[in-house]
């Protein structure tokens, strides 16, 4: 993995260099606020082995009696697998492991309804993902699926066909996983939401979905080991940390990660559930937003282009694409495009991401350009640790605390109340 800087005006963050070493080792000593929830920075090389060996036999189970695992969760018990899951199946065809599909993380019940009638004709298990285990959203998603498991395998088999990942401890669904006699996985108590897909969050669904897990761990293991350096010259996770900062004082307002590769599209979706739940409050905040090119060039480009002069960019690079096809000659090159015969389909979009780039710096939004190996699983690992790094740093230089969420807590209070739940 690389970033290159030098598409942005970088005169004046010597001033931030202190700033963001001071709260790169307030990360790093764990002295800053909600210090308890930074288990994920070391949980790469201290993984509980024996929960992960019963991931990988569970997966195997649900391999085999399963075409569909149902995955319920929502925000950090969505997205992180979702990223990945998404990255890794192929644009049409999975190439090896079971089909996920996703519930609980919305409340249309269109969603649900269709779900529960495209898996009459399925065999499936479920895996109920809720850190808290009082979540709305999968609450009710799961209630619909329980019934329906245990209605078409009766309630003996549906208990080995229902896998829940939860609190070590506490929470409704650890109390039903309990009285059902569910096999249980754990959300570490050390470890938010957000951060969790290093967990059986992730790891479980993963699995079942043919995605190499030792794989992933080692993406996260080479994160820790570079971007946990104390430098600002070594660790482009403090330096890019820095650079959010320095630019959002300056104005620029949105950060904008930018991808031309379709498959990296949920891997934005996480990334701004990250970003967002950890820097958005007290007033202050980057607003992330992204942006899947070359398709978005064709509406939200207008505004990157040519709006309000508060917005940078990030641009995700992939630098060798896992398959490629090549523009052929055409004898009547009725539509113009002989003179790309020849071209990889990937030279073409280069040379797409490459004009936005210029177009965009010269329409004033700076670009910082991230490029990644490969769509892998230990390139993605990477990736997401230097993410949770850069937001830890990031977010502390911004005088938050990184690990909290209380926003989230409004609509639900106002839901509730409108909903006449009890004590609201
Ligand atoms: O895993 P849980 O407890 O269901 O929470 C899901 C998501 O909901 C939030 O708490 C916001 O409500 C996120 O931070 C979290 O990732």
């Amino acid at each position: 993995m690389n970033i290159d800087f030098t598409n942005v005006d970088l005169t004046g963050l010597d001033s931030y260099k202190d700033k963001s070493l001071d709260a790169f080792k307030t990360l790093i000593e764990k002295t800053g606020e909600g210090s308890d929830f930074l288990g994920w920075i070391d949980r790469p090389v201290d993984l509980d082995m024996q929960e992960y060996e019963r991931i990988k036999k569970a997966s195997k189970k649900i391999q085999t009696n399963s075409d569909v695992l149902v995955t319920i969760g929502i925000g950090g018990s969505y997205l992180g697998t979702k990223a990945i899951d998404y990255a890794m199946a192929g644009y049409f065809r999975r190439e090896n492991g079971t089909q996920l599909v996703y519930a609980g993380h919305q409340l249309s019940g269109e969603y649900l309804y269709d779900l529960l009638d495209f898996l009459k004709e399925k065999e499936f298990s479920v895996n109920v993902i809720s850190k808290s285990g009082t979540t709305t959203e999968p609450a009710i998603a799961f209630r619909f699926l329980k019934e329906m498991a245990e209605e078409k395998y009766g309630k003996e088999e549906a208990k080995n066909r229902i896998f829940v990942t939860t609190d070590r401890q506490k929470g409704a669904l650890k109390d039903l996983a309990t009285k059902e006699g569910y096999e249980t996985f754990v959300v570490p108590d050390d470890i938010g939401g957000r951060f969790s897909v290093i967990s059986a969050v992730g790891l479980l669904p993963l699995c079942v979905a043919g995605v190499d897990i030792d794989k992933f761990v080692d993406g996260f293991k080479n994160g820790r080991k570079k971007y946990t350096i104390n430098s600002f010259e070594e660790n482009d996770a403090i330096k890019y940390a820095a650079i959010r900062n320095m630019l959002y004082e300056n104005g620029k307002d949105i950060e904008v990660l930018v991808n031309y590769e379709p498959k990296l599209k949920y891997i934005s979706e996480w990334w701004k559930q990250l970003f967002a739940e950890s820097e958005g409050k007290d007033g202050k905040g980057l607003f992330p937003v992204s942006v899947n090119n070359t398709t978005d060039l064709h509406s939200l480009g207008q505004m990157i282009q040519d709006g309000k002069r508060n917005i940078f960019e990030t641009v995700l690079k992939v630098q060798k694409p896992d398959k490629d096809i090549t523009i052929k000659e055409d004898s009547d090159n009725l539509d113009g495009l002989n003179y790309l015969a020849g071209r990889d389909l990937s030279y073409v979009n280069e040379k797409a991401m490459e004009g936005t780039i210029l177009a965009h710096i010269k329409g004033n939004v700076p670009n910082i350009l991230l490029t990644i190996d490969d769509v892998s699983e230990e390139s993605l690992g990477e990736l997401l640790y230097f993410f949770e790094v850069v937001v830890g740093v990031s977010g502390y230089m911004l005088g938050v605390n990184p690990f909290n969420q209380p926003g989230v807590e409004e609509y639900k209070t106002q839901m509730f109340k409108l909903l006449g739940k009890p004590g609201y």
